[in-house]
């Protein structure tokens, strides 16, 4: 199977991407193991195209509305329960792509950094994509021509970098399935590797979480239950159950919900105590630490007017985009507040809570929110206003674990809602998979 470069500026709902596509060359999917060829004769037409039946170009805003009205008949062939649907198997998702970086120099430019490594932004829109080509391939109906699902991304659960540098010179291959689901939600996980020498070594882990909505993306939609085979698969679907436990519990633990454990309070405190200025007896009279610095200091905002240019299928503005403007914004911070070359090490828990419409104004606010020795943990808020409404809501926060070339001052909250963050940084920081010592390898760029 190939996925072609309309049929992928059309998912992306990325009007300038066709010509980017067209011009640089296109990413290559196989599913199951098969080689493009086989999966070609074998299904005579590109399998992708058969799951959103792509017959329109988002840069024409009426195929668009058509589109959309195309899609809301498609409503009868949703499942009335999950019991309706056949059981699918983790090789039915399974999926592999590649970026062919290297033997496709055309296609660098759009990855490339002035660094000469790779944008971990393009990288980043690319994982969501791909989470939501797995979704559809877990949910194909063969009988219809269409799916009549609505697959959206609810959560980057977490991207961990393994050791690898990434090189725009080098040929790139994602590989995923659906690991776990729910009524109506799929777990994913994706990898990522780069050719080195002739052999892909593993870059990046990525867990995301999709929701199925009904065929106009009003309503929740049932998914086909997952049946693991082998121990393996048991494991992994095991994990995806607890995974599910652990986020319910790091919610209810939240810090917008219940307060600051003792272990925390003391560190607020003590935090606060080491600002007070020793020449005056008040809880007014605030220093800073040599060395340190103050957080609300360390804030970047932008802004962004969301064109149609940006939008999915769904008329909503996609993922990917979102994800890597605020990710952008984070390394723009990370490198002003270290003043060196920060690399990205994690993601985690980016949920995106709301659509986010086409038209609306796109507020992204990022600031430093916990440090230690050379690791900056950074916080984007992102929300958005109709332009006539000055109302604004949140759609999506997230957190970025950057490493710097050196160590970084600590940053100091002023206020109680900075102290809040502080901590929610550092929740954030401890949470990261594996031990931060073992990561110096890691150069992850912008
Ligand atoms: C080089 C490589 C390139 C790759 C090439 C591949 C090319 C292929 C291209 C194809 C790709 C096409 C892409 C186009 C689409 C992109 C997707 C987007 O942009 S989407 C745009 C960006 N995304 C958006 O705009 C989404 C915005 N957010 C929303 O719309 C809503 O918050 C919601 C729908 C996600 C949940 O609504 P809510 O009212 O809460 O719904 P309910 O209460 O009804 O629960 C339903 C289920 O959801 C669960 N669940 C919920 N939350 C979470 C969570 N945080 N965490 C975990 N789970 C969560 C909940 O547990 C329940 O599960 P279950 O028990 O039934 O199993």
């Amino acid at each position: 199977m190939q996925v072609t470069a309309d049929w992928l500026e059309a998912q992306n709902g990325n009007s300038k991407g066709k010509e980017e596509t067209e011009a640089q060359g296109h990413p290559e999917v196989t599913a199951q193991g098969e080689t493009m060829k086989e999966q070609e004769n074998k299904d005579g037409v590109c399998q992708a195209d058969g799951i959103l039946g792509h017959t329109w170009l988002p840069s024409e805003a009426e195929d668009h509305v058509r589109a959309m009205e195309e899609r809301k008949l498609l409503h009868s062939f949703l499942a009335k329960s999950q019991e309706g649907l056949p059981p699918r198997r983790m090789k039915d998702s399974y999926i592999e792509v590649l970026l062919p970086l290297g033997s496709e120099p055309e296609l660098r430019e759009k990855y490339l950094t002035v660094q000469n490594t790779v944008r971990f932004g393009r990288i980043l829109e690319d994982l969501d994509s791909l989470g939501v080509l797995i979704c559809y391939m877990h949910t194909k109906n063969h009988a219809t021509k269409m799916s009549p699902l609505s697959i959206v991304t609810a959560l980057v659960d977490k991207i961990d970098m393994c050791k690898k540098s990434l090189s725009p010179e080098q040929d790139i291959k994602f590989s995923g399935h659906v690991s776990w689901v729910g009524k109506t939600s799929m777990e994913v996980k994706m990898q990522m590797f780069q050719l080195h020498g002739d052999e892909f070594c593993p870059v990046l882990d990525a867990t995301f979480v999709m929701v199925a909505r009904d065929s106009d993306n009003k309503g929740p939609a049932f998914v086909n239950p997952l049946i693991p085979e082998s121990p393996e698969e048991e494991e992994l679907f095991r994990q995806g159950e607890l995974n599910k436990g652990r986020r319910i519990a790091f919610s209810s633990t939240s810090l917008l919900k219940v307060a600051p454990s003792a272990q925390e309070r003391t560190t607020i405190h003590e935090m606060f105590l080491s600002t007070l200025d020793p020449k005056t007896i008040s809880f007014q009279s605030r220093v800073l630490p040599p060395g340190a610095v103050w957080m609300e200091t360390t804030k970047l905002k932008s802004l962004e007017v969301c064109h149609p240019q940006e939008r999915n299928i769904f008329n909503r503005i996609f993922g990917g985009f979102l994800m890597r403007k605020a990710y952008e914004l984070a390394w723009a911070t990370a490198c002003s507040f270290g003043g060196s070359r920060p690399f990205v090490v994690a993601v985690d828990d980016i949920m995106f809570q709301k659509p986010v419409d086409v038209g609306s104004l796109l507020f992204l606010s990022s600031q430093v929110c916990f440090t230690q020795n050379n690791y900056i943990q950074v916080r984007v808020h992102s929300e958005v206003a109709s332009l006539l409404s000055k109302e604004h809501t949140t759609t999506n926060v997230f957190h970025f674990t950057f490493m710097s070339e050196k160590d970084v001052p600590l940053v100091f909250p002023k206020t109680y809602g900075e102290s809040m963050l502080y901590l929610d940084g550092q929740r954030h920081f401890s949470s990261m998979s594996a031990p931060v010592t073992s990561r110096k390898g890691h150069l992850v760029d912008l």
